[in-house]
């Protein structure tokens, strides 16, 4: 791979009155010795998506990853900098781990559903944190396969396997149990890679639909993908974030040499 200078670098500033959901500042990550990434600093406007693109190593499923501490799972990982949502800095050891993953939801690469029915699924996380009443959970349930463009697939069916259903319908059961908590965030790493063209479109129409309601971070190989449905885009570089801006712009006029590369398909 092309060496690039990584003094080199254009993150966007952010115009007055634009409405933050999640900013990160000087954002490293190590494991045990090794710095994966470098103190990366990037906003994430509410009700849009933002796509993350760069090479594989680069760093993009690491940084996603701290955005809702999920880095704590990984023994000798440490993330330093802050994460600040709705003015707390959500990588302070004080923070409820689990009551922030209530407003910042993640989907994973491979549909992951549990080996629950599709109800069961969606119900899961409410009633663990004390939702029991039957008929909220009925709305709950259809509110949120609606939401993931799965209700019409799914309605009188709601008792089958999640795991009975195809790859693309099961990411979107992904999507609406995750939803189901009705987070802020959605925080999504390569959530198609695994689909079909056809599943695909389908999740990527989800997305675009959800952003009415929810702010997207998603993690993307597939430029195209970025392209369609992003409004921003961050391109990660050996651990930093070295440009970000607009989608439009980082497709038709970057402004760093490295980015440029990347997108013609040039490198990675
Ligand atoms: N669990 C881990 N333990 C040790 N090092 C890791 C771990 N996860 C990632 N790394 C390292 O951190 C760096 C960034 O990896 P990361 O997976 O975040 O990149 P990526 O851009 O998401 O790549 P890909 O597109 O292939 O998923 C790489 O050098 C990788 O080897």
């Amino acid at each position: 791979m092309q060496n690039y200078s990584l003094t080199d670098t254009f993150i966007r500033p952010f115009d007055q009155g634009q409405e933050i959901a999640l900013a990160t500042s000087a954002l490293k990550v190590f494991y045990d010795d090794h710095e994966a990434l470098h103190g990366v600093s990037l906003p994430f406007e509410r009700y849009k998506i933002t796509a993350l693109i760069g090479a594989s190593g680069s760093g993009k499923s690491t940084f996603l990853r701290s955005l809702n501490r999920m880095n704590d799972t990984i023994e000798g990982t440490r993330v330093t900098g802050s994460i600040m949502y709705r003015g707390v800095d959500i990588n302070s050891k004080q923070v409820d781990v689990y009551e922030m993953r209530k407003h910042i939801g993640m989907v994973f690469q491979r549909p992951n559903p549990f080996a629950k029915s599709i109800y069961d699924n969606i119900t899961f996380a409410p009633r663990r944190f004390g939702e029991h009443n039957k008929e909220k959970l009925d709305q709950l349930v259809e509110q949120s396969l609606k939401d993931a463009a799965l209700w019409d697939q799914v309605k009188d069916d709601l008792h089958q396997s999640g795991l009975a259903l195809s790859g693309g319908q099961q990411q979107r059961l992904c999507i609406a149990r995750a939803i189901a908590m009705k987070p802020d965030i959605l925080l999504l790493d390569e959530p198609a890679s695994a689909l079909d063209p056809i599943s695909t479109s389908t999740v990527e129409d989800t997305l675009l639909q959800l952003k009415d309601h929810y702010t997207i971070i998603i993690v993307t190989h597939n430029m195209q993908q970025a392209a369609r449905i992003s409004d921003y885009t961050a391109f990660f570089y050996s651990g930093t974030a070295i440009e970000y801006d607009e989608t439009r712009k980082i497709f038709t006029r970057p402004k760093i040499k490295a980015t440029e590369d990347y997108v013609s398909g040039h490198f990675g």
